[in-house]
């Protein structure tokens, strides 16, 4: 088959999902009130609104700001460049001094999706569940339902699990919606990473099942080739059921709560230009995502007393919404240069033939996303217990921040940095490393500016204020290294690219001091922001939910997203965020007497 074919495949295909996506409803056609109204259609939003339609007595509308999904997003290779549309929220983190020195303004970028599929059109397809002890621990604090006992029923429901290579089959699905697989093609650069692991002494495993330490290829949110979102997921299968109704290009100014009797009565919503007021019989669930989550339930009058005040919102619930804001970060720009020309290089990879593998057969490297390939957990505590509990994961990448003009731009690192440490290697091939660390003690906030729904929020990430932080950080960049001296990887080469951040070139490269320069300039997020809109029980002051989702102090108001988790898992959030969806709809039927599995 020819590249036409595979263009004119790939229009077909793009037409295909437009019709498979569920439509955009017009305001004329709205009701005026559904059973239940679901905000915002992310990860956690489509598989409630999946969910709760199954009851066909129930009416359900799903509003989502942004536009429809479209095939583009979901070549993998091209996941660096959703950022750069109108498809992300653009949010940034405020400078303070001590994180995030070596970008622009001093800020770290920190893309969100706004599209039907939410931050799940965005990411990088990553699917790591986390270790039972996070659950656990969830549970231990007061989260009655959420111990690994009682999640994993609802990991396995998500799943159609394709990995090839041997595990436990006690531990996964293989008839649910998310389809689970390993990217159709590897560089040598991450078979070499594996081996390098495994001469080390780390086994290869199964991270998703019953133990998590170890190297592995990534398991990836993945079908054929093709970026599985929830709403692909989710959506496109169901999308003819008519008590399911889409709102897109819609966005939610508040929530509309009756102040005397603290009953929700539905939403307000700006659609082309208008405002329209939906009632909610039952429940309105807000499933808007970390920063809007928090940010939509401060504009309805449900935050912390004071700050509300000052912004002159009427207070109904005092709670403290934006507290406890969570994130992984990694040192960015860990860079080896290889000898071999066999990294993920834009200019190398976008070839006629690599471009006819995709288009025709979704295979090639185009199938990759991003990039990233594989991954290590390791915990250093206890670095000989195959059944820890990693508090470092190690994330590798068949490039590096000079093997697209995407990357430096998703970063924001600046020019004077760029040039000077990065340009230089321009022509060489490499790959990149984020030790990432896993369980951060130090907690951020989220603050409104002001009462407009259209201002972005203050963000404060506070990374590294915990400075166990830094230590494990940096534990991590030297277990890196010692990877990378294994046999494998030196076969190829590997050497740690050595021009110093110039900000930092006043301590001996390599010492831990210069390690430290690198992680407070190139703080790189790896999205998983969390935790704003805290579970907890009633005797937690933290809590903003209760362990039923529900929005202590109003009725008829849950929360499901990555905004609930109360301590961030050792995971990549979007197959928790999946867990808190898939639990959260079984509890609402449970509450409104609809029979669950
Ligand atoms: C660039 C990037 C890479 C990532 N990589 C990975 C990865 O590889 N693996 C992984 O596990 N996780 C990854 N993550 C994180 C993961 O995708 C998120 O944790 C997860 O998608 C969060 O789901 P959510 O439902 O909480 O929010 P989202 O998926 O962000 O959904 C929120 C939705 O609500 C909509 N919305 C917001 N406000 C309103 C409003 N007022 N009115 C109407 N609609 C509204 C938004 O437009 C959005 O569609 C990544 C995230 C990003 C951004």
């Amino acid at each position: 088959q020819s590249l036409f074919d595979g263009v004119i495949k790939l229009i077909q295909d793009g037409q295909e999902q437009l019709e498979t996506e569920p439509p955009d409803m017009p305001p004329k056609l709205l009701h005026k009130e559904y059973d239940f109204i679901i905000v915002g259609a992310g990860t956690a939003g489509c598989v409630v609104a999946n969910r709760l339609s199954e009851n066909p007595n129930w009416s359900v509308l799903l509003i989502e700001a942004g536009r429809p999904e479209n095939y583009m997003m979901d070549f993998p290779i091209l996941a660096n460049y959703l950022q750069f549309t109108e498809s992300n929220w653009r949010y940034q983190t405020e400078p303070n001094g001590k994180a995030c020195l070596g970008f622009d303004g001093q800020r770290c970028n920190w893309p969100r999706g706004k599209v039907v599929g939410g931050s799940s059109v965005l990411n990088y397809m990553i699917y790591t569940r986390g270790n039972r002890r996070d659950f656990d621990n969830w549970a231990a604090m007061g989260n009655v339902g959420w111990s690994y006992k009682d999640v994993l029923p609802y990991f396995r429901k998500i799943e159609n699990f394709s990995i090839p290579t041997p595990h436990d089959q006690r531990y996964h699905g293989y008839d649910g919606y998310l389809d689970v697989s390993y990217a159709p093609y590897r560089t040598k650069i991450a078979d070499a990473i594996v081996n390098s692991s495994q001469q080390y002494g780390i086994p290869y495993t199964d991270y998703n099942g019953p133990t998590q330490i170890g190297v592995s290829y990534l398991q990836l949110t993945l079908n054929e080739g093709v970026r599985e979102s929830s709403s692909r997921a989710y959506l496109h299968p169901i999308r003819t059921r008519p008590n399911l109704h889409l709102s897109k290009y819609s966005m939610v100014k508040r929530i509309i709560i009756d102040p005397a009797t603290k009953k929700v009565q539905g939403i307000e919503m700006q659609k082309n230009g208008q405002t329209h007021i939906i009632r909610a019989r039952k429940e309105v669930v807000v499933s808007a995502g970390a920063i809007n989550s928090p940010q939509l339930l401060m504009l309805s009058g449900i935050g912390p007393s004071k700050h509300l005040k000052q912004l002159g919102i009427p207070v109904l619930s005092n709670l403290r919404v934006g507290f406890n804001l969570m994130d992984h970060i990694a040192i960015g720009g860990l860079t080896f240069l290889i000898n071999e020309p066999v990294s993920l290089k834009t200019e190398k990879i976008m070839n006629l033939k690599n471009l006819k593998d995709y288009l025709n057969r979704r295979q090639g490297p185009l199938t990759i996303p991003g990039g990233c390939e594989v991954l290590v957990f390791h915990d250093f505590d206890h670095p000989n217990d195959p059944d820890g509990y990693p508090d470092m994961e190690l994330l590798f990448q068949g490039g590096s921040i000079v093997s697209d003009i995407s990357l430096r731009k998703d970063f924001g690192i600046t020019d004077e940095i760029y040039n000077a440490v990065y340009k230089p290697i321009e022509s060489k091939d490499s790959f990149m490393v984020f030790p990432m660390l896993l369980r951060p003690k130090s907690k951020g906030r989220l603050m409104l500016k002001n009462a407009n729904y259209k201002t972005k929020p203050f963000i404060f990430p506070n990374y590294f204020a915990d400075p166990k932080d830094m230590e494990t950080m940096i534990k991590g960049v030297r277990l890196v290294l010692n990877i990378t001296s294994e046999p494998a990887l030196q076969a190829l080469g590997a050497k740690l690219h050595n021009i110093p951040i110039p900000q930092c070139a006043d301590r001996p490269f390599g010492s831990d001091a210069y390690f430290e320069c690198m992680a407070r300039h190139f703080t790189f997020t790896i999205y998983h922001q969390s935790g704003t809109c805290k579970m907890g029980p009633k005797t937690d002051k933290r809590a903003v939910v209760d362990p039923r989702l529900k929005v202590y102090g109003i009725q008829g108001l849950r929360v499901m997203d990555a905004s609930v988790i109360p301590e961030i898992p050792a995971a990549h959030t979007n197959a928790p965020t999946f867990l808190i969806a898939e639990k959260g709809s079984d509890m609402i039927k449970q509450d409104w007497g609809f029979k669950t599995q």
